[in-house]
């Protein structure tokens, strides 16, 4: 479990974090979203004692970082996939930090096997490509059997195996009972994976609610739509209250409709489909409109805040 309570951050005159209060529960994984510089890596920072609160606190099982006897048995995290030494092999990386931590050292091949990388494990990692650097923080995280993790961007760099299968791992550290807190910009991948959201804009807490919830509240997304039958399909897709407009080489855009809906409206009516994409995930629609006044830099226009002295 993680606490967070009146947390607040200041960089000379730039609030990072205002006030944050939330708890991330265990048994779930935990989205944590907002625009850039909304002030999400600085809390994850807080709560692994990287940065030091200007006030208020954030706890990992009861006790705030500093105050626990076993760090990394407790908490995990993937921040920085550069952090490991490029001369290192991926093993002595992990048999160092093990080490400090106080973990066997058998756990090293143990968690080099659970990310993937046991064939390469005697290799330099300054060779390793984004993809394997991420499988390795991974590994790091882990090392410690932790009750609590904490990701950052972890689908940065990996290829789509590689998506699929962090998806699953948070399903399963989640499903074991830990407490998963996750940050991503991509959308999609947030929709599949997370149970319950915390969105953040300008250090400020703007939701904490259930993804289910946050995602039937909005618009349901946009959908394209190819098929050779273009104007019956709008025209059947109109009937049923969707919005659609016509997109590139003839093909629609459709909203308020999902994908699975129009699939059925277009089998009752014959009309065969060639394409079928959610464009905008009825997740990047309520995120749109929950973080509209608080995104710091809009394309077209010049930052509203000033940047970091
Ligand atoms: N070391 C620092 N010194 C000064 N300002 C900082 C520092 N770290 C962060 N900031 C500022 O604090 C704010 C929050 O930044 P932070 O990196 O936590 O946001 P973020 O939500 O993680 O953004 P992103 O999605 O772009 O990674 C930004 O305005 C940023 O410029």
């Amino acid at each position: 479990m993680i606490r967070v309570r009146g947390l607040t951050k200041s960089y000379g005159g730039t609030l990072a974090v205002d006030r944050l209060s939330f708890d991330v529960a265990p048994g779930v994984v935990t989205g944590f979203l907002g625009p850039n510089g909304a002030g999400k890596s600085t809390t994850m920072r807080m709560i692994l004692g990287l940065d030091a609160p200007t006030s208020g606190t954030a706890t990992v099982n009861g006790r705030r970082y500093r105050d626990l006897p076993a760090p990394i048995q407790e908490i995990g995290a993937l921040l920085d996939p550069g952090a490991a030494h490029p001369g290192r092999t991926a093993r002595s990386h992990l048999l160092w930090l093990a080490h400090g931590g106080g973990v066997r050292p058998r756990r090293v091949d143990e968690v080099l096997d659970l990310v993937g990388l046991s064939a390469v494990a005697g290799r330099r990692v300054g060779g390793f490509s984004l993809g394997m650097r991420q499988r390795l923080g991974i590994a790091a995280a882990l090392l410690g059997d932790p009750r609590v993790l904490l990701l950052d961007e972890p689908v940065n760099g990996l290829d789509p195996e590689g998506i699929l299968w962090i998806r699953g791992l948070m399903r399963d550290l989640a499903a074991q009972g830990r407490t998963v807190l996750v940050s991503s910009h991509l959308m999609n991948e947030m929709q599949a994976t997370a149970d319950h959201v915390l969105v953040i804009g300008r250090g400020r807490l703007i939701a904490d609610v259930g993804m289910a919830e946050l995602t039937a509240r909005g618009d349901s997304g946009e959908v394209l739509v190819a098929s050779p039958h273009i104007e019956a399909l709008a025209s059947a897709l109109t009937g049923e209250h969707a919005s659609v407009r016509a997109a590139e080489n003839g093909t629609l855009l459709v909203g308020g409709l999902d994908a699975a809906r129009i699939g059925e409206i277009a089998l009752a009516r014959r009309i065969p489909l060639r394409e079928l994409t959610p464009r905008r995930t009825s997740l990047e629609a309520a995120f749109m409109e929950l973080t509209s006044d608080s995104v710091e830099h809009r394309s077209g226009q010049h930052a509203t805040q000033g940047s970091p002295s």
